[in-house]
């Protein structure tokens, strides 16, 4: 609380007319002459007593307290006061003045009309009222006070320290006081004053009133009492008010701080740090394969960082690439996420339950068997003779029904047959990932013993993993001979019981249904051994054995149930086809409500057809399997773009490292069994640990449909080693993508397979396949040679290509062409549906029926 000290005050106190220091004010601040009334301002009082100051300066001290002690009543006089802020302690004055008064002779001590700190300054500035009292006593101000020093190298500043100390006493109180060292009125920034000569009235007496003028306009009894105030109320702030207060603060602080850019810089940190927490605490999920650009967008961060991350950890992957769940935990560790597993679950997760039986639930089920051999071997009269033996004439007044799949009773059992025989329908259900069959009977003719299919189906049976049960048929035939057919079945390492091995071997005939029965007990025997169990009370899967399309009925299907059952009114769902199950029959024909494990039904109700091998799921909600249809029905649109992956020698290698592939599986078909046999040999000896190489079924003759089913349901390779694959087996080879590699000398086959496990196949050449023409004529003309009149079947043939020749399937001769004629005329080519005469360069041993096959080598890379 500033006490205005008016122009009139100033005046009174100095006992000048208010126009003089009103003039004085004008003279050094200029501006607007002040009014009378106005307060001054420190800086203005400064002046005006440093002023009256210099102006009241005396001569000689000595003769002025002198004069002054003659004087032993002084008269009141006005003081001049510094401005009343100033509230120095006055007590503090007084020692000082009393010490300087007793080290000074009193009439030495110089009176200086200056004033000195006043004794209480808080008030409104008051005339001294201090009464006339000797000098001695009163206060004889040190005359000698060190005068503040001006110092042109500090800013015009006087040095102010020893003015506050101003009391001490100076000794040398001989030398005359310069006006500016009795200058009490500390101005600060003051103007150089003019040095004017005092015409102030001189003080009559000694008494001096001490005004302190300091001007440092550190108010601390203010402060102290402004102090006092707040405090107690600061005590009794409850901790709310405090806290409420210190966030007015903080507010008030980051307010500032987004005021000024120094500010806004800190907010940036701030903003990382937030960032950089965030990303502490960031989540993923990851599933088991992640592409790298979506990791990076559910790391938040970029690609181009995920990549580099992942080099780090030595894995090359492009943006669309996809990396496992561990390698994408790898680099999401990386930036500190916290990672956790995805768990996409699919519409088939969701609608089809996969969990395993309780055993509690499990019940016996029949056993399913597959007949398979050699052709005539009696496969379908066996089948006819068991359903009708143990099917029609066990159930009165049951009407055997073809639906693909029946089942006989045996005893108190049932055997459920396959009513497919051979094993083309085996294999390809295979091919689909049915796995149907528990056991696989294998005819064999006691007459004819193994022959070509036997050999298929025994590899067939035993490439899936079924029991094998041979039946030796035809036994009432006089040429029969079981004991060939057990020698030559050694040969495939199924050693009969009877010798001492584990293959039940039963002597049948299909014709007069001999040992049909031992048959029958043999097959429960061998289920018995594999515990076959299911359990009915869940709903129904299985395989789609046969299905078709009915005028009548719509889409027929065959289904074979293998776990739970299956009821009328059932949703069910079959690869891409969906449904209810409108009507079922058994296969005696009868109409059923439901089928349990093991049962063959055929059921109407399907949208579409299935196909045969298809896995089909009795389901409970049905928007949902419509939903699975479609996005099966899309996924099978894709897969068509990428096919799968089988296995080449081209990519063998790399199979091999990826770890995707520890076994070779290989069909070796070759002209002679001997050289099969042979090449079998060399080629299982190249297995090594990491790769196993494994001949899964050799045979003579050309590469047929079989053989390329085989190898496709066992994503083999086949391998023909002077023999040609014949026209159904090549299509359905490029249709199915399997591998087929064609020897003439067996050291190559054996060669490529060594260096494709190596990696080192040097894939540089391979043949392109132009057409084919059949020899229809063959003339012999002299200097000529042998030309074989052709016709050609399909593609072309052109002069520049090699001719393969082919009798019966196997590769006869491979030469250039010496002359190709249209009539008398040399073509360059001829093409399908043409006939043309073609001499070869060497081989001259042509026979009509041959097949000429068309081709030349060309280089590719992969
Ligand atoms: N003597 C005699 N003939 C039999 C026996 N089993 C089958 N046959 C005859 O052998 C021939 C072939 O029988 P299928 O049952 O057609 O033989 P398959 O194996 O089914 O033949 P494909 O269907 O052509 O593969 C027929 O003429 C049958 O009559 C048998 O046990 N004894």
């Amino acid at each position: 609380m500033t006490i205005k000290y008016k122009v009139t005050d100033v005046a009174k106190d100095l006992s000048v007319t208010n126009k003089e220091i009103i003039e004085l004010v004008a003279k050094y601040f200029g501006g607007e002459p002040k009014k009378a009334t106005t307060a001054l301002s420190e800086e203005e009082l400064n002046v005006i007593f440093e002023y009256y100051t210099q102006k009241n300066e005396v001569k000689d001290f000595n003769a002025y307290f002198n004069s002054r002690m003659e004087k032993p009543k002084e008269e009141k006089k006005p003081e001049p006061k510094a401005e009343k802020t100033v509230s120095k302690a006055p007590a503090e004055k007084a020692t000082p003045a009393k010490t300087a008064a007793k080290e000074k002779p009193a009439a030495k001590a110089p009176e200086k009309q200056a004033p000195k700190a006043a004794p209480a300054p808080e008030k409104k500035p008051m005339p001294a009222t201090a009464t006339a009292k000797p000098a001695a006593s009163q206060n004889p101000r040190p005359v000698a006070k060190e005068a503040p020093k001006f110092d042109p190298n500090k800013n015009g500043r006087f040095d102010r320290k020893p003015q506050f100390d101003a009391p001490k006493p100076k000794p040398r109180t001989e030398q005359k006081p310069q006006p500016q060292k009795q200058n009490a009125f500390l101005g600060q920034n003051r103007p150089a004053g003019p040095a004017v000569t005092s015409n102030e009235p001189v003080e009559k007496e000694r008494t001096v009133r001490h005004v302190d003028t300091r001007t440092v306009d550190v108010n601390l009894d203010k402060y102290n009492e402004h102090y006092e105030q707040i405090a107690p109320q600061g005590r009794i702030k409850d901790n709310q008010q405090k806290k409420q207060k210190l966030k007015q603060k903080s507010q008030m602080k980051n307010k500032a701080k987004f005021s000024t850019k120094r500010e806004t810089e800190a907010e940036k940190l701030q903003r990382l740090a937030l960032e950089r927490a965030r990303k502490q605490q960031l989540k993923v999920l990851i599933p088991d394969e992640i592409t790298v650009s979506e990791l990076a967008s559910r790391l938040k961060v970029t690609v181009t960082d995920v990549i580099k991350k992942l080099m780090m950890l030595g894995v090359m992957a492009a943006q669309h690439e996809v990396i496992d769940f561990d390698t994408a935990s790898l680099v999401a560790m990386e930036y500190n996420a916290k990672i956790e597993k995805e768990v996409i679950v699919t519409i088939e997760e969701k609608l089809i339950n996969d969990e395993d039986d309780d055993t509690a639930d499990l019940q016996e089920r029949s056993p399913v068997v597959v007949v398979m051999g050699h052709v005539d071997h009696g496969k379908t009269s066996l089948l006819d003779r068991i359903r009708n033996a143990n099917v029609t004439s066990t159930e009165a007044g049951g009407i055997t029904q073809h639906i693909g799949a029946y089942r006989a009773k045996v005893g108190d059992r049932y055997v459920t047959f396959l009513d497919t025989p051979g094993h083309e329908a085996f294999t390809s259900m295979r091919a689909r990932g049915a796995a149907v069959t528990d056991i696989a009977v294998l005819v064999v003719a006691a007459d004819d013993g193994i022959m070509p299919q036997t050999v298929e189906a025994i590899n067939h049976a035993k490439a899936a993993g079924v029991s094998i049960i041979v039946a030796i048929n035809k036994m009432d035939k006089p040429t029969a001979n079981p004991d060939k057919v057990m020698q030559e079945l050694t040969e495939y390492e199924l050693v009969p019981e009877d010798w001492g091995g584990d293959v039940i071997c039963v002597p049948v005939s299909a014709a007069t249904g001999m040992g049909i029965d031992n048959l029958l007990e043999m097959i429960t025997v061998v289920a018995d051994v594999q515990e076959l169990k299911a359990n009915p009370k869940r709903l129904a899967k299985g395989t789609v054995v046969e299905a078709r399309l009915d005028k009548g009925r719509g889409p027929v299907a065959t289904l074979l149930v293998q776990n739970g059952t299956l009821h009328t009114g059932d949703v069910l769902i079959a690869g891409t086809s969906v449904g209810r199950v409108r009507q079922m029959i058994n296969d005696r024909g009868q109409v059923v409500t439901e089928a349990g494990p093991s049962i063959p039904v055929e059921i109407t109700g399907m949208a579409e057809v299935p196909a045969a091998g298809d896995t089909f799921n009795a389901v409970e909600d049905e928007r949902l399997a419509r939903e699975l249809v479609e996005q099966r029905r899309q996924e099978q649109k894709e897969q068509q773009f990428k096919s799968y992956q089988k296995i080449t020698l081209d990519n063998l290698f790399s199979q091999i490292a990826e770890g995707e592939m520890k076994e070779l599986p290989i069909v070796v078909k070759a002209d002679v069994q001997g050289s099969a046999e042979a090449v079998k040999q060399s080629l299982e000896k190249l297995s090594n640990e990491e790769v196993r190489v494994r001949v899964i079924h050799t045979g003579v003759g050309a590469i047929n449909r079989s053989d390329v089913m085989l190898a496709n349901a066992s994503n083999a390779i086949i391998i023909g080693f002077n023999v040609r694959p014949d026209p159904v087996a090549k299509e359905d080879a490029a249709q199915e993508d399997v591998e087929l590699r064609m020897y003439r000398i067996i050291y190559d086959a054996i060669d490529d397979v060594k260096d494709a496990m190596k990696g080192m196949l040097a894939p540089k050449t391979r043949e392109v396949e132009l057409g084919r023409a059949e020899v229809r004529l063959v003339y012999k003309i002299t200097n000529v040679g042998t030309v074989a009149g052709c016709y050609v079947l399909d593609g072309k043939v052109a002069r520049d290509a090699l001719i393969r020749v082919v009798r019966d399937g196997i590769v006869i001769a491979e030469d250039k062409i010496d002359s190709l004629k249209r009539f008398k005329n040399d073509a360059k080519e001829v093409a399908q549906g043409y006939e043309c005469g073609i001499g070869l360069d060497k081989f001259n041993d042509i026979k009509e029926g041959d097949i000429f096959e068309s081709f030349i080598i060309e280089e590719y890379r992969d």
